[in-house]
């Protein structure tokens, strides 16, 4: 069965493009992620898969079923928001059972059923406590546990996490991706970190500017960016890019000074895209002067400049050379993305 297919969606507040023709595919039972920078577009597109808003132009189709002009209640979605929207006033109970409630279910069914989301979740000892005496990450459980009840054809997750501090986001990433394998539900998830997009999802759409940039798998959004724009905003450090020039299978920078072989791309100006984690202090042949190193756990993070061009590289935690220090990287064993005009062409 077909799961949610998105079809050229436009959406426009007042002069305001806000989706610009946007078109997905999640195959039913994926957890696909919407992964892209505050403001372009996530929570609209939610919204209109939702039911809460309507697109200007487009469909929306769930297992099969076109939702244009269908209520909210109708589509048979349900939504999890960052905020968590808990009723304040009902207990942990009360706020699991409430959409149930809502749909006149049995008694016993509810009661079945807000166990079951309570053992899922672990929550089960919260059951009689009201939302103001839980923490952030208990909350987020119950307006999980809540999204759950319902057995829903889909899920949509609106940066569930952000909420919470960092040790807390890593815990729920890997508790959301275990309940995703045991519900099997179709899931599309959005949000503006690439951790979590990495770890959570089976597929990744990359949306900028109200359009879909690069849909695919965690690895290959990494590790073949088909753009400039999903090259800098994924990984971190962002990727390192050179202006120059290719020429006979030749990559050639005049700053830093750099001749890299590269195939498979035409002659013509060019821009180099190398990962800094890929670039290794050791005998090479791109030369910088270290501005800066930053130790970030586990790695440095090392500053470099050569003239103009700024650049980083990454290296082992006690990695000696000061700021001030001239050091040579190996390019070599670096991955070469190659963009003209933003777009990959290697
Ligand atoms: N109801 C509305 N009326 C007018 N403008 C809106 C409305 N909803 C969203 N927008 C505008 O649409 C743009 C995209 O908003 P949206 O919330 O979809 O982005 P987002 O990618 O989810 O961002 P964030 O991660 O910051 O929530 C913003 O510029 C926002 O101001």
């Amino acid at each position: 069965m077909s799961g949610l297919i998105l079809d050229n969606l436009h959406k426009a507040f007042g002069p305001e493009k806000v989706l610009d023709g946007v078109s997905l595919t999640v195959e039913q039972g994926q957890l696909a992620v919407l992964l892209g920078p505050s403001g372009c577009g996530k929570s609209t597109l939610l919204r209109l898969v939702a039911g809460l808003e309507e697109p200007d132009a487009g469909s929306i189709s769930l297992g099969g079923v076109d939702l244009a002009g269908l209520a909210p209640k109708a589509r048979d979605v349900a939504m999890v928001f960052q905020s968590y929207a808990l009723y304040p006033h009902l207990d942990v109970f009360g706020n699991l059972a409430f959409p149930l409630r809502m749909a006149r279910r049995p008694k016993q069914e509810i009661k079945d059923k807000v166990g079951r989301a309570a053992r899922l979740l672990g929550i089960e000892a919260l059951l009689n406590k009201k939302p103001g005496q839980l923490s952030g990450g208990q909350r987020q459980r119950v307006a999980i546990g809540r999204a759950i009840v319902r057995s829903p054809r889909l899920f949509l997750f609106d940066e569930p996490l952000s909420n919470l501090d960092a040790q807390l986001r890593g815990e729920m990433r890997l508790e959301l991706a275990a309940l995703h394998r045991e519900l099997g539900t179709t899931m599309l998830y959005v949000t503006h970190d690439q951790t979590e997009a990495l770890t959570l999802g089976q597929v990744i759409a990359v949306l900028h500017q109200g359009r879909v940039q690069q849909v695919g798998g965690p690895r290959e959004i990494y590790q073949r960016p088909a753009n400039r724009f999903v090259a800098g905003f994924l990984g971190f450090p962002p990727m390192n890019f050179f202006a120059g020039e290719v020429a006979d299978g030749w990559f050639v920078c005049p700053e830093p000074s750099l001749r890299l072989p590269v195939e498979g791309a035409t002659p013509g100006p060019a821009v180099l895209g190398l990962r800094p984690e890929e670039l290794a202090p050791g005998e090479g042949p791109l030369r910088g002067r270290l501005e800066l190193v930053e130790r970030v756990g586990g790695q440095s993070v090392l500053h470099l400049r050569a003239g103009a061009a700024r650049f980083t590289a990454t290296a082992p935690a006690d990695f000696g050379a000061q700021a001030g220090a001239e050091i040579s990287l190996d390019p070599a064993q670096a991955r070469p993305h190659l963009f003209r005009d933003d777009q990959r062409i290697n």
